[in-house]
């Protein structure tokens, strides 16, 4: 299915070597105006950066269809992208003998010999472009029920950003460097990582911690469109991450309640906790706090070191080594998309709960 929300819907089309790809944005209310220096700065912290990201460059300058005079007019936003810089060649051996780590033979299992297997067809990083744009254009909408939203990156591969932030600070820091990172000392390591797996021809994974603030309390639908099962779906459907966690996440599994619940107090007449490890989520629902969560990314998997697969036409063993151009690191450019599906999904929640002004 390539459509996710409820009462804002997002619908995505195309494929890396296709013409195009796009999205379809319904339920956009009427009269809401459209920042496109917004979309353009979101877009450029998406593209790959010389040296630790694909050599594969497009324009990336996104159509739009839907606005007039900078205003929604209640129609469906259409945003679409071209797509230029393909080399197809680069696949033509990988129906035959599927990239461990990518989707090409589940996908070829699925869709058979019609499956597009250039560039990774629809299970391309490509298609995050749309996403990111789409994410863009809904900020403001967000912003005018005083919701924002940032990320940045904690870890790449063995480099682990512990330092706690502001949130402020977040959202506006990370945004200054193609990894993302909290400062330039952290930067240059975990560029160092990511430079150090290049050279031999592996890849790294990483953490991308997202926020949200200003949310009011009582957002998401539960039971099942509760708010962290809502952004868990939207931020599952970025190729390449493999787990989401809300606050503590995995690790309130080791903690006493003692240490894990929030306490309540009044702070200037209004309840708020001492402490955040639900990470603003709690029955499926924001409690007022700030909404923290982290998303792993996998390391990418199409590597040029020698890896093991199968000739699925001779039906024997073979070895694959892969070659074209990928990014060594996904965990960076993929922070700005978890923003974007964070972003959507709080405007579908916010419209279907009236939160929206
Ligand atoms: C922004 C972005 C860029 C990506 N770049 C690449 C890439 O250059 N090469 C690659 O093999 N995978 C890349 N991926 C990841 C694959 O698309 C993904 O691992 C694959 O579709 C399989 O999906 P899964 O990892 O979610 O199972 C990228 C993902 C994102 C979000
Ligand atoms: C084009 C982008 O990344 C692509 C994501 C990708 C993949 O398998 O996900 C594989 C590569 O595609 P190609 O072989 O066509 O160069 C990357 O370049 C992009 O993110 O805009």
């Amino acid at each position: 299915m390539n459509r996710i929300g409820g009462s804002i819907t997002l619908t995505l089309f195309g494929a890396s070597h296709d013409s195009r790809i796009g999205c379809v944005i319904d339920g956009i209310p009427a009269g809401y105006p459209v920042n496109e220096d917004i979309i353009t700065a979101d877009l450029a912290l998406r593209k790959p950066a010389e040296g630790i990201g694909t050599p594969r460059v497009e324009a990336d300058v996104p159509e739009i269809s839907g606005i007039v005079d900078g205003i929604t007019t209640g129609c469906p936003v259409v945003i679409t992208f071209s797509n230029s810089n393909t080399r197809s060649s680069d696949y033509e051996q990988l129906r035959r003998i599927p990239r461990p780590g990518h989707a090409d033979y589940p996908a070829v299992c699925k869709f058979g010999p019609a499956h597009d297997i250039r560039g990774g067809g629809m299970f391309s990083g490509r298609m995050t472009t749309p996403l990111v744009a789409a994410g863009a254009l809904l900020r403001d909408l967000i912003g005018s029920a005083g919701i924002s939203v940032g990320s940045y990156v904690t870890r790449i591969g063995s480099v682990v950003d512990m330092n706690v932030y502001d949130v402020a600070d977040i959202m506006t820091r990370s945004r200054t460097n193609p990894l993302r990172a909290m400062s330039p000392e952290i930067e240059e390591r975990m560029r160092a990582e990511i430079l150090s797996a290049k050279s031999k021809g592996d890849s790294v994974g990483g953490i991308v911690r997202c926020f949200a603030a200003g949310l009011p309390a009582g957002l998401g639908e539960p039971f099942f469109d509760n708010l962290d099962g809502e952004i868990a779906k939207a931020v599952f459907a970025i190729p390449g991450v493999k787990a989401v966690g809300f606050g503590e996440g995995f690790a309130a599994a080791g903690l006493r309640g003692s240490e894990n619940n929030d306490a309540y107090r009044f702070f200037e007449n209004s309840v708020v906790t001492t402490t955040n490890h639900a990470g603003g989520v709690l029955g499926g629902m924001s409690n007022g706090s700030v909404l923290d969560f982290s998303a792993a990314f996998k390391p990418t998997p199409s590597i040029s070191k020698q890896q093991m697969s199968v000739d699925l036409v001779s039906q024997e063993d073979a070895d694959l080594s892969v070659k074209g151009r990928h990014d060594p690191c996904i965990a960076n450019r993929g922070a700005i998309v978890v923003e974007a599906m964070t972003v959507f999904t709080l405007a579908d929640l916010a419209a279907r709960g009236g939160f929206l002004v």
